[in-house]
């Protein structure tokens, strides 16, 4: 039996499997078994029997530790439960810890934006032996989908680096109104007007492929397709149907097709004539460049060119769970799209 030398107080002694029956595991132990599973094959506290002495050589352990905590210090699950308590907000439940990882995740019914203040991960992963690993800012959770988790590196760690991450989260929270640093904005069900311009699907040339896309897409995120209208190349009459959809009230209008540069492209035109305030035709990301984002007496109006269609992530994807959380677009945030905004286009 090696005895481990102490640190910081905590003794971890290393003891060869074929001596560790009757003992219990310091932590959880991992088996992977590439495409078939990943996850614990023995919990934390297990009490080894002989009949797992080959299941740990299996998987490569041929000691295991057993641990005595030393003051001020943190086992690895305590401190990523701990570290998870500090940081998690409304609409949020945390996991059991779990190989010394808490995750982060949805607690609400419908899908929401995750609201993720970059600069505080920075600090609590610069503090180092900790790890907190979020999603992007904006990013889309689905109900009981993960934005964040908390791992810890070594098997404990001091007591000071958790207190030092709830600091950082009460500070936080302190100059933000008791807003965390990790949120979730619930998106709101909208009823939404679509029109669908093209001279090609108009007279029935071809069959309508736009609507079934974007119904798709809106439906994904909770909302609807309350109505859909067509119309030709022509701006009057695109202009005319905007204010039709306008006056049904509808929470958010989209126009499709005719938005890049050919003499039939009229749906910019004709956002602008029906009195939209354009906030920026095209957006720095690549597909979806030709996408329109504007308002029109507050309604959010939104020209969407054929990516859309048939690309599965386009600045449709990036804008709309925005627009359905109740964010304003403005153009600095259309401006910052493009770094990042590269996919596959
Ligand atoms: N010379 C340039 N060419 C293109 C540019 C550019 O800047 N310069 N931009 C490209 C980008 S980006 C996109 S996206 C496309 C599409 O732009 P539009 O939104 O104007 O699309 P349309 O011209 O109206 O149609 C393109 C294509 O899709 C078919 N379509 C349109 N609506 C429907 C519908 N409802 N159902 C089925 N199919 C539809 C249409 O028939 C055309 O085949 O432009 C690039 N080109
Ligand atoms: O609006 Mo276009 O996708 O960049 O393909």
């Amino acid at each position: 039996m090696n005895e481990g030398a102490p640190r910081n107080g905590t003794v971890l002694k290393e003891v060869p499997v074929q001596e560790a029956v009757g003992l219990r595991l310091a932590h959880d132990l991992t088996q992977i078994l590439p495409g078939q599973f990943k996850g614990r094959l023995f919990k934390k506290g297990h009490i080894i029997t002989e009949a797992d002495i080959p299941k740990l050589l299996d998987i490569g352990k041929e000691h295991i530790y057993t641990m005595e905590l030393g003051e001020g210090e943190l086992h690895e699950d305590d401190a990523a439960g701990q570290m998870a308590d500090a940081l998690y907000g409304d609409g949020m439940k945390l996991t059991e810890p779990h190989e010394g990882k808490v995750a982060i995740k949805s607690d609400l019914t419908v899908p929401a934006l995750a609201v993720i203040d970059e600069s505080v991960v920075h600090a609590i992963n610069n503090l180092g032996d900790i790890a907190l690993a979020t999603l992007r800012s904006h990013a889309v959770v689905m109900p009981g989908g993960q934005l964040a988790a908390t791992r810890v590196i070594p098997l404990f760690v001091a007591e000071e680096k958790v207190a030092h991450v709830r600091r950082i989260a009460d500070q936080y929270r302190q100059l933000h109104e008791g807003r965390g640093p990790l949120q979730l904005r619930p998106l709101q069900s909208f009823r939404i007007g679509l029109l669908t311009t093209g001279g090609e699907v108009f007279s029935g040339r071809i069959e309508d492929k736009f609507g079934p896309a974007v119904r798709r897409i809106v439906e994904s995120l909770g909302s609807e397709i309350a109505e859909q209208r067509f119309a030709p190349d022509d701006r009057q009459t695109i202009v005319k149907e905007i204010h039709y959809l306008l006056e049904q009230r509808y929470d958010m209008i989209l126009v499709t097709g005719g938005m890049s540069v050919d003499p039939d492209d009229r749906t910019p035109a004709a956002i602008a004539e029906a009195g939209a305030r354009i906030v920026s035709y095209g957006t720095p990301m690549l597909p979806g460049s030709m996408l329109l984002v504007g308002y029109l007496n507050d309604v959010p109006i939104m020209g969407l060119p054929g990516c859309v269609m048939h690309d599965p992530y386009t600045s449709f994807n990036v804008l709309l769970p925005r627009v359905l959380a109740g964010e304003a677009i403005t153009r600095e945030e259309v401006v910052q799209l493009g770094y990042g905004g590269l996919h596959n286009c």
